[in-house]
């Protein structure tokens, strides 16, 4: 049997999720657009600095730069803003075309990744419609063709979603940590991986919420047998496959 690869479906964007945690990030301008963005950014942990005239500011970008959450520069943008070698990231979300597309060409000239508002040619990057529960993100992306319909399909999905999604993938992320602790070696690597996946196709999304870490340390006792007991074995402290004695002997007189 000749084996089957999938088929190479060109243009697309490549979905990443960027650690931006704690590098810098350039907003210019202050208004609507703005405010989703730098509340975008904040959730990933970014630094961010604003250079927008305080007259333009929208009351929740206003809000953000009197709680001192983004570092404010209060004028019109000007090119040494770009001196900084730090900067990883440019968005701008001015209402002046003219003064954007001089933006792009200077971020261009010294490789700064930059975003565009509404000017696809002159976005390294589209933003997305993103659904956040928790350490849960998904990003919906219509390739510039509908930001609208991004928007509904991305409400669609989150509608689909069990309510308690976000808080599973948290205790699941608990479990891991506490395994690479129990079983750090990267020889471990593939057992590790596949017992994770067991575990995660094994539990319900409720008995992956219900988890404390007690249950977690019992579970991961069956690791080394390489075993997976349900949330009720690991409750009531009795090992996967080992007959237990509920006093009914199995029937009903
Ligand atoms: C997803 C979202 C994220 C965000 O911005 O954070 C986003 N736009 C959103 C909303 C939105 N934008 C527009 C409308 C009016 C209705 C409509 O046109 O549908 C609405 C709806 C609204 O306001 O409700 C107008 C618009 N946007 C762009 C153009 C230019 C063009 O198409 O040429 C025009 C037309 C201007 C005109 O016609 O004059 C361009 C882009 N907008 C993108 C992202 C990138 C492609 C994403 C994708 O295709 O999936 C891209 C390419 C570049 C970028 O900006 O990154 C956010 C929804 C977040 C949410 O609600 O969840
Ligand atoms: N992609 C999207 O999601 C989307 C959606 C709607 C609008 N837009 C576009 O994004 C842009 C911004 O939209 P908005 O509603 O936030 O506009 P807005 O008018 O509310 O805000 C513009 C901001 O830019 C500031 N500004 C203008 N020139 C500046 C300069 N040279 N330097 C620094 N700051 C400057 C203004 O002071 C103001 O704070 C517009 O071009 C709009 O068409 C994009």
């Amino acid at each position: 049997m000749p084996e089957s690869f999938p088929e190479v479906e060109g243009g697309g964007s490549l979905i990443v999720a960027w650690q931006i945690r704690n590098k810098k990030v350039l907003v210019i301008g202050g208004g609507e657009v703005a405010a989703g963005r730098i509340l975008n950014l904040l959730n990933a942990d970014a630094k961010v600095t604003l250079i927008s005239p305080r007259e333009g500011l929208n009351p929740e970008v206003a809000h953000r730069v009197e709680r001192k959450q983004v570092e404010y520069i209060d004028r019109v943008f000007e090119p040494s803003d770009l001196d900084d070698p730090n900067i990883s990231m440019v968005l701008t979300a001015i209402d002046d075309p003219a003064a954007s597309t001089v933006i792009w060409k200077l971020c261009k000239e010294k490789r700064i990744a930059a975003n565009i508002a509404d000017v696809p040619p002159e976005c390294d990057f589209y933003f997305g419609s993103v659904h956040r529960d928790g350490p849960l993100q998904i990003m919906v992306s219509t390739n510039g063709n509908g930001p609208k319909m991004a928007n509904i399909v991305r409400r669609r999905i989150a509608d689909s979603l069990p309510p308690n999604i976000g808080d599973a993938i948290k205790k699941v992320g608990a479990l891991r940590r506490k395994l690479r602790v129990l079983a750090p070696g990267n020889d471990e690597g593939p057992k590790r991986m596949q017992w994770m996946s067991k575990v995660c196709l094994a539990w319900s999304l409720e008995d992956l919420c219900a988890m404390e870490p007690e249950d977690m340390d019992a579970l991961l006792e069956s690791y080394g047998p390489n075993e997976i007991p349900t949330f009720d074995q690991v409750r009531l402290g009795e090992k996967p496959g080992v007959f237990q004695f509920d006093g009914s002997f199995g029937w009903y007189i």
